[in-house]
């Protein structure tokens, strides 16, 4: 199969985006892990998928794939890139975008110049729905992993959040504990791991370990499920700098059923055609 596609990136976390509208694609998890393959293919954290509504009330399905080929709830620096790439593609002149993806609905507008602000929906806390196996909600889980027992927050983005505060981000044990705590029993789904750093009530350094990509220059969901964690521990305020190793996110969370407000850079890359 002969594949255009476009490369693009959220703060270096990194996207092949297909429009499925003007072209035939059908993809396997096989096929998507060599799109993702930074040798043998393309290369990215994620494979996003742009199809034909499935409802009138919906500009566009968007499908997320992570690199190892599982498809996934939620992608918040994807969901930026989508609404410049359907724009850049002329499928859309709109400056509210409203797409479906497997989380359900959410509404992408567009902001002043190539910042992109997307309505990420409000949090889900209800254990059961994260998923995450706990008898009731509270704002942190005593959980043990690695021989240590961790207190984490378990926040739901459309897709898992295993949240927790470190000292310093330079030395927390991402790449250690980060898959342990991703592929832990009490999170049925598994988790995207967000290693948060309390630098004052309005700003935090964040890396996160992605479920299904391992440690990214950035995660939309995740900066979104750091800021609603600190928030549970009144430790932030509403409006929060997210500093990730490729940039800077503006989240911004009122709290209770309010929705979670990110905004951020996208960029584009290069077009490409593949056959595989
Ligand atoms: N790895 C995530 C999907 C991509 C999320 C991330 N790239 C973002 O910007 O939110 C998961 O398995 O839920």
């Amino acid at each position: 199969m002969r594949l255009r596609f476009t490369k693009m990136h959220g703060l270096g976390n990194d996207f092949v985006m297909i429009d499925a509208i003007s072209q035939r694609v059908r993809l396997t998890p096989e096929k998507v892990r060599q799109l993702a393959d930074r040798r043998f293919g393309v290369g990215c954290d994620q494979v996003l998928i742009v199809e034909e509504p499935t409802s009138p009330d919906v500009d566009f399905r968007y499908r997320i794939y992570n690199a190892d080929g599982s498809e996934v709830e939620n992608c918040g620096n994807g969901a930026r890139c989508f609404a410049n790439f359907v724009r850049e593609r002329k499928l859309t002149g709109k400056q509210s975008i409203v797409v479906q993806t497997a989380a359900g609905v959410m509404t992408l507008n567009i902001a002043d110049g190539d910042k992109v602000q997307v309505d990420m929906g409000a949090p889900v806390l209800v254990p059961a729905q994260v998923p995450f196996q706990a008898n009731e909600q509270a704002a942190t889980y005593a959980i043990e992993a690695d021989g240590q027992q961790w207190q984490v927050s378990a926040v739901s983005m459309g897709n898992p959040h295993c949240v927790l505060v470190v000292d310093d981000t330079e030395t927390a044990p991402v790449a250690t504990l980060g898959p342990v705590l991703e592929a832990h029993p009490s999170f049925p789904n598994k988790a995207n791991v967000g290693f948060m750093q309390i630098l004052s009530r309005r700003e935090i350094n964040l890396r996160v370990y992605e479920r299904g990509a391992g440690e990214t220059l950035a995660c939309g969901t995740g900066a979104c499920a750091a800021v609603v964690a600190g928030r549970l521990r009144d430790l932030l305020d509403s409006d929060v700098v997210v500093n990730l190793p490729g940039g800077s996110l503006t989240i911004q969370w009122q709290g209770g059923e309010h929705p979670v407000v990110m905004t951020g850079p996208t960029a584009h890359v290069f077009h490409g055609q593949i056959k595989i």
